[in-house]
């Protein structure tokens, strides 16, 4: 059985002020039965690791590279030594703000392995490209343009993520999510498969109960403990 997450993607949000939040959610889930992990910005990554207790941390990037001139970025041995487990590769907010590439996710998810992180990388179409009817052959090539040869259970995780679902309060119907992750899971036997998009304590549980749904990467909810801990409890429960 493939690991069971409970994703938070913090984006640009967040100060120190905000790792209250953080050790809320641990006091709150003491000895969790699912992995849960918080992917702060990477000012907060140390000083979260430190406040987390059972709760794992994680970088929302890394260079391809493991040290050089390559000024604003951070490597993926820096986050491992400040106390990461894993980073996000690959979401669609990098892809589009950045150009990023199935290439260029696949170098950063080997960078990731390399440095003893787990890589969660993200794939998902778009709203034209869902309603061209493309969706499969689009997550086709991104699985097999961003993920790396050695993808184990132990070092990767995918995370669906619609486009037209992030932060839109729009969610694909529970059909729609089937269809993709069995679709992954068919290439991808042994990797956990979170689905994001507008995942709320309110539709987690039927997201949770879809087949080969692992968890969640879960974007504006992570925010506060009061909003994520019903999703954890909900894998929890799943
Ligand atoms: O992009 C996401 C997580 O990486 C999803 O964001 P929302 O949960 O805010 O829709």
């Amino acid at each position: 059985m493939p690991r069971k997450i409970a994703a938070g993607n913090w984006k640009m949000n967040g100060t120190a002020a905000d790792l209250d939040q953080i050790k809320a959610l641990a006091s709150a889930h003491p000895s969790p039965s699912v992995e849960i992990l918080i992917c702060p910005p990477a000012t907060l990554v140390a000083h979260m690791a430190d406040a987390a207790g059972p709760i794992k941390v994680g970088g929302q990037d890394c260079h391809a590279e493991p040290s050089g001139a390559h000024t604003g970025d951070i490597a993926a041995p820096m986050l491992a030594a400040a106390g990461a487990t894993a980073v996000i590769v690959g979401h669609s907010e990098r892809r589009t703000d950045h150009a990023e590439t199935d290439a260029i996710v696949q170098a950063k998810a080997r960078a990731a392995h390399a440095a003893g992180l787990t890589a969660v990388i993200c794939i998902g179409e778009t709203l034209q490209e869902r309603e061209a009817g493309t969706t499969l052959s689009v997550i086709d090539t991104q699985l097999s343009g961003s993920v790396p040869e050695g993808a184990s259970d132990s070092n990767t995780v995918i995370a669906y993520e619609p486009l037209w679902a992030i932060g839109t309060g729009k969610v694909p119907t529970l059909d729609q999510i089937a269809e993709v992750h069995a679709h992954i899971r068919a290439k991808h036997t042994d990797l956990a498969i979170l689905y994001g998009g507008s995942v709320k304590g309110s539709n987690a549980t039927e997201i949770f109960g879809v087949p080969h749904v692992n968890g969640a990467l879960v974007g504006g909810a992570s925010l506060k403990a009061n909003d994520f801990s019903p999703i954890v409890t909900a894998l929890e429960n799943a």
